[in-house]
């Protein structure tokens, strides 16, 4: 039987749905607050009678307490999210007909699921459950869906969409195609809160396969600029966490992330799917990890503010070299040989026992291949486990100390920079390091080091986490790929867009990443979703290597202004700002390239309006409102309307100007200012003409 045909009947139906959940909402304040009683009433037992009663009572009195409060915040939870989902209650419906039986059944899909207590009938689908996947993947016809029991098949009868706001429906629209083109427009032209948002509403389906992917162990996603990589790959947190409930916890699960205002800008998206936040941390802290205070280093930032302040050959040869897989294998041929060559042993004398020669090198070679401390190590303890004192006992303990000590001497150096630099020999190009200063590192030399050290130490891996995600892909080079399948050998969501390098000279495509990773499977993402058609068709301009295609989305056309002085650019920036500070938008990104220019402009605006806000490397918040920036801090975020200032032809020059550009203009969801005094740059003016 068909329910809820017309509108008039489905709204009535959400009346009904609304009543349900309010009342659920009810039952649960009396459980919370029941559960509150007796908890007190428990403790002040135990409390009044705790001279009466003995150590098994007590305990056990112990756990029932707090067994009473796990009960109480598993209601207090639910609570929460059904006066969520009173809210908006459901966003889609499919109705479906299994093969074999007669009558079809409506679906309704929310956020959350919604089963009542007493009737234990299924109100609502979580949009994460099986049977919702087919309001992703299917059109009105034939259609399936992987149930635990097996491939369920059949046929949907009908498929709706729903834009529920305050718990009154604000329009449905009957979609027997795709998930339908008018409401992914209309959710995308919306002035957009301060930060990511959920997308469950409108996920596409090549979005879907990815979400729901459970099998591969590397998962690499390339996709153009506003493709959803980062919606997509928290969606899919959400659903690993659901579809692997009692065996994956937030805990389990890290996330590299860019910078902490990237963090801060996505962390509303997992709370609003009803999930717990999760660990994010940089590459960085990666390394102060490894490196234990023994190195400091220059940040990857200072880094490429070093190479967008000025052009040094030098320094982009050593980061070149270094940001390649060969350099990763010359490493491992590198450890492989200093671990055959480097250990010299002799004959040992401790306290009249003879040690030879020839049995400490059969105890090197059967130590295997490990790290090289750890092969030291196992060497001595065999070697101090068979050896026997003039009298045919085992030896003291102060004699096996001496056998490790010595055993260790044996081996060239374990000083990690003395390796490190002796590497450089090695492969004959000793001009391709250079400290910073004594004991500081520059970026490029960080992993490559770590990686050594983990080589000649071992590492301590992250056994807890069980899934890695890992953001901005094109900005990490192989050798930080190796130390992470070293560190991580748990499951693996890897993102990122090859044209958004912020340094080309170490950036990453799938295919160097998938040396690293040669069984991973890999997706591509052409669809943008973020800008207009006009943004879009203006962006692939600058950089026309990029496939990106824009979705049905029009606005004005981008808009260069031209001056002939910096105040004349100034004002036309100011006259920008004024412009947004009267539209409906609530978000304006000025991006620059440097964060020296940024600093600039922030100087001269902040009398306009108050709340403009700097965002730098030191920077954990994501704002509404104005935010100047650089291209490097802006990438991942996203703003209603941007102004790319300083577009002229000294600022904009090189291959990585040009990519920096296209980070800066692929900001902007809805318009796009960009300004420049003297000449502009060739990036932009053939597309001005
Ligand atoms: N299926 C979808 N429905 C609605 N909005 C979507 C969908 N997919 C993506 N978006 C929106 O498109 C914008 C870009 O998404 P997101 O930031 O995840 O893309 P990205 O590929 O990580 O971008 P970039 O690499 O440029 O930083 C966001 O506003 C997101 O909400």
């Amino acid at each position: 039987m068909i329910v809820n045909q017309t509108e008039a009947e489905e709204r009535q139906y959400l009346g009904t749905i609304v009543s349900r959940l309010k009342k659920a909402i009810r039952l649960l304040d009396n459980k919370i607050s029941t559960t509150h009683h007796e908890v007190i009433e428990a403790k002040k037992y135990v409390w009044d009678n705790m001279a009466g009663l003995d150590p098994a009572e007590r305990a056990a009195n112990r756990v029932e307490i707090s067994l009473t409060i796990d009960h109480g915040e598993k209601a207090v939870d639910k609570q929460k999210r059904l006066r969520k989902l009173v809210e908006a209650p459901y966003f889609g419906r499919v109705d479906f007909v299994p093969d074999g039986r007669a009558e079809r059944d409506a679906y309704y899909i929310g956020v959350y699921a919604f089963n009542e207590e007493d009737s234990q009938e299924n109100l609502i689908y979580d949009w994460r459950a099986p049977i919702a996947s087919m309001f992703y993947d299917f059109n009105v016809g034939e259609a399936s869906y992987s149930a635990p029991a097996g491939m369920i098949e059949g046929e949907i009868g009908l498929k709706r969409q729903f834009k529920i706001k305050d718990q009154v429906m604000e329009y449905m629209i009957e979609s027997s195609m795709n998930i339908n083109d008018e409401v992914l427009q209309k959710e995308l032209s919306q002035t957009s809160d301060e930060k990511m948002r959920n997308i469950v509403a409108t996920i596409q389906k090549e979005q879907n396969v990815i979400i729901r992917n459970e099998y591969s162990h590397e998962l690499i996603i390339q996709g153009v600029a506003g493709s959803g990589k980062t919606s997509v790959a928290l969606h899919r947190v959400a659903f690993l966490l659901y579809r692997f409930k009692g065996t994956l916890t937030s805990d389990n699960i890290f996330i590299i992330s860019p910078n902490k205002v990237f963090a801060n800008y996505i962390s509303n998206v997992l709370p609003e799917l009803g999930e717990e936040n999760i660990v994010q941390f940089g590459f960085e802290e990666l390394a102060a990890r490894e490196l234990e205070g023994v190195f400091e280093f220059q940040t990857f930032n200072e880094q490429v503010t070093e190479l967008t302040d000025s052009r040094n050959e030098p320094l982009i040869e050593r980061i070149k070299y270094k940001a390649t897989m060969d350099f990763v294998h010359e490493l491992d041929r590198f450890a492989a040989h200093i671990r055959e060559n480097d250990f010299t042993p002799v004959e040992l004398i401790i306290e009249d026992t003879r040690i030879g020669k020839a049995d400490i090198i059969r105890a090197y070679q059967a130590a295997g291949n490990v790290p090289i401390k750890q092969k030291l190590e196992k060497t001595a303890t065999v070697i101090a486990g068979s050896a026997r004192d003039e009298n045919g006992g085992r030896l003291r303990p102060a004699a096996v100390k001496k056998i490790k000590t010595d055993i260790k001497r044996m081996f060239k150096s374990l000083n990690l920079l003395a390796i490190y630099k002796d590497f450089y020999h090695f492969i004959g190009k000793p001009e391709l390091l250079k400290l910073k200063k004594a004991r500081m590192l520059e970026f490029s030399d960080v992993f490559p080091l770590v990686y050594l050290k983990i080589l000649v130490e071992g590492a301590k891996s992250f056994d807890s986490v069980k899934h890695l995600l890992v953001d901005e892909m094109q900005d990490y080079t192989p050798v930080q790929y190796a130390v992470l399948s070293l560190l991580f050998t748990c499951k693996k969501t890897v993102l990122g867009d090859s044209n958004q390098s912020v340094n080309p000279y170490s950036s990453s495509s799938i295919t160097e990443i998938q040396k690293v990773f040669p069984k991973a499977d890999t997706v591509e993402l052409l669809k943008s979703y973020r800008s207009t058609i006009e943004i879009i068709n203006f962006a692939r301009q600058i950089n026309p290597n990029s496939k990106i295609v824009p979705i049905e989305r029009h606005g004005l056309l981008p808009r260069i202004k031209k001056s002939e002085s910096w105040a004349g650019e100034l004002t036309d920036v100011k006259q920008a700002i004024t412009e947004f500070l009267d539209s409906d938008h609530r978000s304006l990104g000025i991006v620059c390239k440097t964060q020296a220019q940024a600093k600039r402009i922030y100087g001269e605006i902040t009398d306009i309006h108050k709340d403009i806000y700097l965002l730098d490397f030191s920077s954990d918040q994501f704002h509404e409102g104005i935010m100047v920036t650089s291209c490097h801090m802006a990438k991942g975020l996203e703003f209603e309307h941007v102004i790319v200032p300083f577009v002229d032809v000294s600022n904009y020059m090189t291959k990585m100007d040009r990519s920096l550009l296209y980070i800066a203009c692929t900001r902007a969801m809805h318009t796009l200012t960009l300004t420049f005094h003297g000449e502009q740059s060739s990036f932009v003016s053939s597309i001005g003409a």
